[in-house]
């Protein structure tokens, strides 16, 4: 159950309630705590202390080696190797105790973290004590030999019998392995009894039904943008990377080391026409190398951006078509699609080129300045003097851009969003010459982030001038001082720097001073990727609250259909209930209607059945089983659905028909003839290839239909489920979708919301829904027999219309409309 999340931290997630027994076998304490969490553990904390003072005690161990071992007394340790005079045995001991005890330490904690969770478990049981033994053993036999060491050479300098004279930092070694293996030793035995608080020590984090961590008041938890995710998302582009980096060492040293050339050209220029020749050519085929090394990292840097991207999309979208539909009541399409194009590009350029560029400037800020140190240290002095002032402004304008960019993406975001809107909804725009508005709500919306980008520019500007004032600051300052040399070298040969080597420092300071402007430009871009990395993971991470796998599949479904004592509140607005209470049944094989004023909640019925939503009490069975323990996927298939106005997709009428799918040419066009749309599509010129645009523009309303009784009836669906159309077609036109539909509702279970009286009296059943609650249900001669709501909404539609019977619309009483008002208007 325990895994290691992207801190590095140990977490076991569960949903249920968690036994906090005791790792021996203790009186344990239990502890309920309710809905799903994980745990953590804290970084500060006994392991992470006891391995940051093993890796201290590695790195002065190896500090003091080197820098005591200086020229042939260095080698000499080694080669004549002497217990008294040589510390070579020590360093190697603590880097080998760096190694050993970092492992072992994370390998226990591991175990006992997941002991806290498995108590009695006899395997970790065993395990955690083979190691607590392993590193007790360890850190003795360290600490044994480090004692012994130094107490002979103590005694030997106490004595100088035997003594040999050692370098000042070996002496230091010598009492610092002493101390660090008594310290490891202590911890090393201690660690029997921490280990053992890691429950009490460990993080609760709990969780809402969205997945999302809450404080103890139940209020989400801010999440921090993790940079260390952030560079996981180029994980397995890590090889193409590597070999990215190597390029990239290859085109900055280069770049380093050209500057050197430059001035030793215009040094051999003053002495011999043969090494002016030869210092051009070497510089010649050093920029070459750096030419070739710059392409192949340029050109690797980019696809692996590339691949990123591409991975991060079709993760991003899968993870969002997953999601309830109750998310996309709440979350406007734009803004998705935005995440999805615009934050998911800012995060390609930062962990690739961003990133390659962060490596590069660095570098080539630390190289230039090495060399600058090697070639003049009083004058690379006089440089750092200022570049303290310009970083330090660099950062204060990276925070202060970070705010300016993120209003002005999201200013951004908003107007896209609104220009989509309008797009899609070109035909409404248009109908309704919703032009002017469309145009003046899209522009405002731009204003707002150009008002944005204003206050961007001017920061931009402000900070180019201020940078570029004191970057030639510096090098003015350089080229006085370095001047100055220059002339003293004229005067005095042995005295400051020739005008070669003025012209490499001049060089380098240009190379520092645009690396470090362009490097306080990356702050800004890395701060912009880590506020989209936190969108974007957020939407990755976010499990649907109604799964859309897992579940039970049948072996026969009969297309019984039943609510028991069902309550549903759309999430979108958790104040107004919209089902109260149902309680209805649909037995196989039954055409039942659902009737009732506008607002009802008959389409929410229908949304119930489909899962779309998951009730707030009560349940829906399906085949006599509860729907949420069903497979979705496998219940989907089994019901299909035909909307009043149904949605096409932008691909051709055969791939529209075969959506739920794979399915023969033969079969589509056997469902296209079910339902009277095959002589139709053969009068097109590409027959069932022609594309019927987005959202299926291309087509009538009643072709439309057509098509998507087909694309339902292809599924051969235990259950229909239909919402007739209220949109006046031809009457030609009607029959056709009239006679498809009520074929297609032979042999099958049926609920459709009815608009039509002729349906609704061959409904072996109809259920009149009014407020979210049934008003009443029995065959259409019942219902008018009783004199109730059913008959006064028929009656007002007779008297009301004066129409044809079977035209009228049962339902078109305006929403908030009680039958009652109806007949008092
Ligand atoms: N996605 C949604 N989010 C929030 N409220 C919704 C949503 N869909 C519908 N509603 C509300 O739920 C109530 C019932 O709507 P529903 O569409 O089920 O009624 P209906 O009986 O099918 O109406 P009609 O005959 O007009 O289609 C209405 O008040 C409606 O405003």
């Amino acid at each position: 159950m325990a895994s290691q999340d992207e801190d590095g931290l140990l977490h076991g997630k569960r949903n249920v309630n968690l036994e906090n027994g005791d790792i021996q076998g203790e009186e344990s304490v239990e502890t309920e705590i309710k809905g799903p969490h994980y745990y953590s553990l804290p970084s500060l904390r006994y392991a992470n202390i006891l391995k940051t003072i093993i890796f201290i005690d590695g790195v002065i161990s190896i500090v003091l080696w080197l820098t005591g071992g200086h020229s042939k007394y260095f080698v000499d340790n080694i080669v004549h190797f002497h217990l008294l005079a040589s510390v070579f045995d020590l360093a190697i001991i603590s880097s080998l105790k760096v190694i050993f005890f970092i492992v072992l330490y994370s390998w226990l904690e591991k175990i006992s973290f997941k002991q806290t969770e498995n108590p009695y478990d006899r395997n970790l049981q065993s395990k955690s004590k083979i190691l607590h033994i392993l590193i007790i053993l360890l850190s003795t036999i360290f600490m044994v030999y480090s004692m012994t060491k130094g107490g002979l050479v103590l005694n030997a300098y106490l004595n100088q019998t035997d003594y040999l004279i050692m370098h000042a930092t070996y002496n230091a070694l010598v009492i610092s392995a002493v101390c660090f293996s008594i310290l490891e030793f202590i911890f090393s035995l201690y660690s029997f009894i921490a280990m053992r608080k890691l429950k009490i020590l460990r993080v609760l984090h709990r969780l809402n039904d969205d997945g999302q961590e809450i404080d103890s008041d139940g209020k989400p938890v801010k999440k921090k943008p993790s940079l260390k995710r952030l560079a996981s998302l180029a994980k397995p582009e890590f090889p193409m990377i590597s070999l990215a980096c190597l390029a990239m060492l290859g085109s900055s040293g280069s770049q380093m080391v050209a500057p050197l050339f430059f001035g030793k050209v215009v040094d051999a220029a003053q002495k011999d026409m043969g090494e002016l020749n030869s210092t051009v050519l070497t510089l010649l085929l050093i920029y070459i190398g750096g030419a070739i090394c710059s392409m192949v990292r340029s050109w690797i840097f980019t696809l692996a951006g590339q691949r990123v991207v591409a991975r991060l999309r079709k993760n991003l979208f899968s993870s969002v078509i997953q999601q309830e539909v109750a998310f996309f009541d709440t979350n406007r399409t734009g803004e998705i699609c935005n995440r999805l194009s615009s934050d998911t590009q800012v995060l390609q350029n930062a962990v690739t080129s961003n990133m390659s560029m962060l490596a590069r400037y660095l570098l080539q800020i630390i190289g230039s300045l090495v060399l600058m140190f090697v070639l003049n240290a009083s004058l690379t002095g006089v440089l750092l003097a200022v570049v303290p002032i310009v970083s330090l402004g660099a950062v204060q304008y990276g925070r202060f851009v970070k705010k300016l960019r993120q209003n002005f993406q999201d200013r951004l975001a908003d107007a896209g969003t609104t220009a989509e809107e309008s797009i899609s909804s070109i035909r409404t725009v248009r109908m309704f010459s919703g032009e002017t508005k469309s145009v003046k709500l899209y522009g405002s919306d731009i204003d707002k982030s150009y008002s944005e980008g204003k206050k961007l520019a001017a920061a931009q500007g402000a900070f180019d001038g201020t940078v570029g004032m004191l970057a030639y600051g510096a090098i003015i300052l350089v080229l006085w001082y370095g001047g100055k040399l220059v002339y003293e070298n004229s005067q005095d040969k042995t005295k400051g720097i020739t005008p070669g080597l003025l012209t490499s420092f001049l060089l380098y300071t240009l190379q520092v001073a645009m690396a470090f402007a362009l490097l306080s430009s990356l702050y800004g871009d890395f701060m912009q990727a880590l506020g989209a990395s936190l969108r974007i993971f957020d939407l990755m991470d976010r499990k649907p609250l109604v799964s859309n796998e897992n579940g039970e599949i049948l072996p026969l479904l009969d297309g019984h259909v039943e609510f028991k004592n069902v309550f549903f509140t759309y999430p979108s607005r958790p104040e107004t209930p919209v089902i109260k209470g149902m309680n209805l049944t649909v037995n196989p094989g039954q055409v039942v209607a659902l009737v009732g004023p506008s607002g009802g909640g008959k389409s929410t019925i229908v949304s119930l059945i489909e899962r779309f939503y998951d009730p707030d009490s009560g349940t829906v069975l399906l085949g006599g089983r509860e729907l949420s323990t069903l497979d979705p996927h496998w219940f989907r298939q089994k019901i299909s659905m035909v909307s009043q106005e149904p949605t096409l997709f932008a691909c051709s009428i055969k791939d529209n028909i075969a959506y739920g799918k794979v399915a023969t040419d033969q079969e589509i066009e056997e469902a296209a003839k079910q339902s009277n749309a095959h002589e139709f599509i053969m009068t097109f010129e590409n027959g069932y290839e022609t594309l019927v645009g987005e959202r299926g523009v291309r087509l009538s309303g009643g072709q439309k239909q057509r098509i998507a009784i087909a694309r339902a009836l292809i599924m051969d669906p235990v259950i229909l489920l239909l919402d007739e159309a209220t949109s006046a077609l031809d009457a030609e036109s009607e029959h056709l979708v009239q006679e498809a539909i009520d074929r297609a509702m032979k042999g099958r279970t049926v609920i459709v919301i009815a608009h039509r009286l002729s349906t609704v009296r061959n409904a072996s059943k109809v259920i009149v829904i009014e407020k979210g609650e049934i008003a009443e249900q029995g065959t259409h001669d019942e219902l008018l027999a009783h004199n109730g709501v059913y008959k006064r909404l028929v009656l007002r539609q007779l008297t009301a219309g004066g129409m044809n019977f079977d035209q009228l619309d049962i339902n078109s009483i305006q929403n908030g409309d009680t039958v009652e008002n109806g007949e008092n208007k």
